[in-house]
């Protein structure tokens, strides 16, 4: 994981958007480089909807103009982090836990970027736990059919809920992460498929034919790569 390169990329994507643009903010340590690098642009009528609290308290405090999902549901340009970019641009994103509203706001986006340091990009999506959103009432009743999904799937291990110190972790819409971890994920598609007819699943962190871009920071600067 390097910084550096999460910068140039955030810095590069902060280039592709225009005045007057909608722009989606993504979440996490990369897409924080891309919105310190929009607020120094200073570009004219822009409207910016973020896909967490942590993103709308960086943008707020540089002063972005910000908007809401209900308010713009048109997204010209989405530009956000991931855990796996795998072959296709498919992606693991949720290890900031704000997978559901990223993926809302991806989902209402004419174009998406995703940007990330090289160490991201990987031939099989699976090593990074696959994280999870499901509502917390009955969570673990939902933990053990997502477990029968994942056995389905040759994956042998259950998902384990997300801790902090203080206990569960929240996600903004007071849901809880469970962590898949995979090792391989073979069939993204069914596998996707699989985890949202889960009564309680509310997300999962699979972000299938979503992006249309990554920008990949390396020490030497930017590779851009497409579908
Ligand atoms: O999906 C995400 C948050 O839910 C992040 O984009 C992902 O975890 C990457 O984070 P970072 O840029 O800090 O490595």
């Amino acid at each position: 994981m390097s910084d550096a390169q999460k910068r140039t990329a955030g810095e590069a994507a902060a280039e592709r958007v225009e005045p007057g643009m909608v722009v989606g903010l993504g979440t996490g340590s990369t897409a924080a480089w891309f919105v310190k690098a929009l607020a120094a642009r200073g570009l004219k009528d822009l409207r910016c909807v973020p896909t967490s609290e942590a993103t709308a308290e960086l943008a707020r405090e540089l002063g972005l103009p910000l908007s809401t999902l209900e308010d713009t549901p048109r997204i010209d340009l989405t530009v956000d982090g991931a855990d796996e970019i795998g072959p296709g641009l498919a992606l693991i994103k949720g290890g900031g836990a704000a997978l559901l509203r990223e993926k809302l706001v991806w989902e209402a986006s004419s174009r998406c970027i995703v940007i990330a340091d090289k160490g991201k990009v990987v031939e099989t999506l699976g090593a990074f736990p696959l994280p999870i959103e499901v509502i917390a009432f009955g969570h673990k009743t939902t933990a053990n059919r997502i477990a029968d999904v994942l056995a389905d799937h040759e994956i042998a291990m259950p998902a384990r809920v997300r801790t902090a110190e203080r206990g569960l972790i929240r996600t903004d819409g007071g849901n809880l992460i469970y962590d898949a971890r995979c090792g391989a994920i073979h069939d993204p598609s069914r596998l996707a498929d699989d985890l949202k007819l889960i009564t309680g699943v509310v997300e999962h962190g699979l972000f299938l034919d979503l992006a249309d871009e990554a920008i990949i920071g390396t020490d030497q600067g930017v590779e851009v790569l497409a579908p």
